[in-house]
């Protein structure tokens, strides 16, 4: 009776409607004694809790006008939390940009359950509290819209704060589909064609040596992430800047591009600025909004930083500088995409923002492959004996030789892609899919979990680590199905927006574990009774944006005798 009464009373209230129904997909979830299906494979969306039944009556009895102001108040903040209660509710023509959905999206681990896929289907409507959201939960849908129907989807949505605030409109993956972006993109994209990305193999053989030879440094045992993020960072930085190799994890200037990092991606998430949620805050005065000032206050820093980072191309190449980078790339050709030193300057520091993580991630994903299925290591280990041999280190001229080195490649960004919602993409115009409308402007995620798992195209053992899939019966590779464009996954997204560092992504993939596999065995790691500790692959860690194992020890021994000489004779060729 009470909740009835309630509900008559929150139903008049037409400003809280948006936000109930927006919660209605989550509370219809399927439940089994009493836990939801989506519960159990994602225990963090446990807490979402009906109001009890005391606070209920208790506010009902107060009937005081401040008892329903303190309800209203309770049900925007909590909304991601209601339940069962309001289920009954009609939907509303009314909606409201308030956080509905958007709370419940902040824990998104329930879209990678089985349940989703199969209860809300290949594609999903998400009412963000007025904002359309479609998830792609099949890669024909995100094929067909995000691929084929590139023009109208290649767009992202609105992020006041962490785009139009924070990067002065310049942050270039957050960026709208328009003339900026088209011209930032065709620089990126013709300073990382495949060509060009063969003056960086000198560099990209040298990381990977310094990252092997860490690696079997004996404290490396524990804590390989530290090396990979350090080596991911070194990387990038050496393309991009032509920076010294990083061989702290206190790099300078790597570690104030890591707190602009932070920045972006807090700023990026959704409810964590209210002026994302209420456009209309973005018109108040910067004297009267702390935000906006500490907001543009960093822009004029980060800019500074940047343009610094650029000028010191600039003058090494005044200087009589030869060497390659993606800035001199940039400066000798002004007519790539015919770029602002601001624009080239942002442009530049956003590829270390969106390669450095993704590309550590991706590899702590397959070191845990590694330790988790040794046979796999070790049928990779004899495919690089027999091409390479013992005398040297694997070099990019082996790589056409190395189908299985590049087949668990595939097979690690296929079966656990970093950034498994891949980036936002957004309509540009009105659209019907399969009978469906999708309204203009509508946000839309590529479940790249889903795409990547999708049975209909990898088969019914899609869920499976298994890189033999990507190769013919006689070990060569295979083109991979049409829907990935022949790549073997999606890992990379779709479309205009697809990474436009893949490339060098896979590049420096291929180099790092042919050299790691070459110089060692990793095993895992065991307990003081001999044991092995036990490994977790089913469980993804979602951080932010990216999404990683959960924490595991590694030990990594030489595979023989003569591994540290030939590392050593190698460290001295490249100086270091
Ligand atoms: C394993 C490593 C990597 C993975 C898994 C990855 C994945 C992705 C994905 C899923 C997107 C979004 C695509 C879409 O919107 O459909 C993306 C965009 C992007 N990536 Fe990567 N990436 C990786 C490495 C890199 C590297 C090394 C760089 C730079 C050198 C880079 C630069 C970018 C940029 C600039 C964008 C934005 C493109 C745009 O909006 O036009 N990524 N990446």
């Amino acid at each position: 009776m009470a909740q009835t009464i309630l509900a008559t009373v929150i139903k008049s209230m037409g400003w809280l409607r948006g936000a109930i129904d927006a919660s209605t997909y989550v509370s219809s979830l399927p439940s089994e004694g009493g836990v939801s299906a989506v519960d159990a494979v994602a225990p963090n969306v446990t807490h979402l809790r009906p109001l009890g039944a005391s606070t209920i009556k208790a506010i009902w009895e107060a009937r005081a006008l401040t008892a329903g102001i303190v309800l209203g108040l309770v049900i925007i903040f909590t909304v991601g939390y209601i339940r069962s209660p309001w289920r009954k509710l009609p939907p509303s023509p009314r909606r409201l940009p308030i956080l509905g959905n958007a709370l419940q999206l902040r824990d998104k681990s329930w879209l990678f359950s089985k349940d989703c896929k199969e209860r809300f289907g290949d594609v999903m409507y998400l009412d963000g509290a007025g904002q359309p959201i479609i998830v792609c939960n099949s890669l024909k849908s995100a094929f067909e819209l995000l691929e084929r129907r590139s023009s109208n989807y290649s767009d992202r949505p609105r992020f006041i704060m962490a785009q139009e605030i924070l990067n002065g409109g310049l942050l270039f993956a957050l960026m709208r589909h328009n003339d900026r972006w088209r011209r930032m993109r065709r620089a990126a994209h013709e300073a990382l064609t495949k060509r060009v990305l063969r003056n960086y193999h000198p560099v990209l053989m040298k990381e990977a040596t310094v990252l092997v030879s860490s690696l079997l440094t004996p404290s490396a045992n524990l804590r390989q992430d530290r090396h990979f993020k350090r080596v991911a960072a070194s990387k990038v930085m050496s393309i991009v800047y032509d920076h010294p190799t990083i061989m702290s994890e206190h790099d300078q200037a790597a570690e104030r591009i890591e707190i602009y990092n932070d920045r972006i991606s807090k700023a990026a998430m959704m409810g964590s600025y209210y002026v994302d949620i209420f456009p209309w805050m973005n018109r108040i005065p910067e004297r009267f909004a702390k935000w906006k000032q500490e907001g543009l206050q960093a822009f004029a820093e980060d800019s500074e930083m940047f343009k610094g980072l650029l000028n010191r191309v600039k003058v090494d190449l005044a200087n009589g500088g030869d060497r390659p980078s993606f800035c001199a790339s940039l400066i000798r050709h002004p007519d790539l995409g015919s770029l602002s030193e601001l624009e080239m300057s942002f442009l530049a520091g956003h590829l270390y923002s969106a390669g450095a993580e993704t590309t550590a991630t991706s590899f702590l994903w397959w070191t845990l492959a590694m330790i988790a299925f040794p046979e796999v290591q070790r049928r990779a280990q004899a495919e690089i004996d027999d091409v390479v041999g013992r005398d040297r280190l694997p070099t990019f001229a082996d790589s056409p030789r190395l189908p299985y080195v590049h087949a668990i490649i595939k097979e690690i960004l296929r079966w656990r892609p970093s950034l498994a919602l891949g980036v936002p993409h957004a309509a540009t115009e009105e659209d019907w899919y399969e009978g469906m409308y999708v309204p203009k402007g509508t946000v839309c995620i590529s479940n790249l979990w889903h795409c990547n798992h999708d049975r209909a195209v990898f088969g019914e053992d899609a869920d499976e680590f298994r890189p033999e899939r990507h190769l013919d019966k006689h070990g060569e590779s295979l083109p991979g199905p049409v829907e990935t464009n022949q790549a073997g996954h999606v890992a990379f997204g779709f479309g205009r927006r697809i990474c436009v560092g893949k490339d060098m992504a896979i590049e420096s993939f291929f180099i790092d574990t042919a050299r790691i596999l070459w110089a060692a065995k990793l095993e895992r790691a065991q307990d003081e009774n001999g044991k092995e500790v036990p490994l977790d692959i089913e469980t993804i860690v979602d951080a932010g944006v990216i999404y990683r194992p959960v924490p595991y020890e590694c030990v990594v021994k030489p595979r023989f005798a003569e591994v540290e000489s030939i590392l050593a004779d190698e460290r001295e060729r490249f100086g270091i």
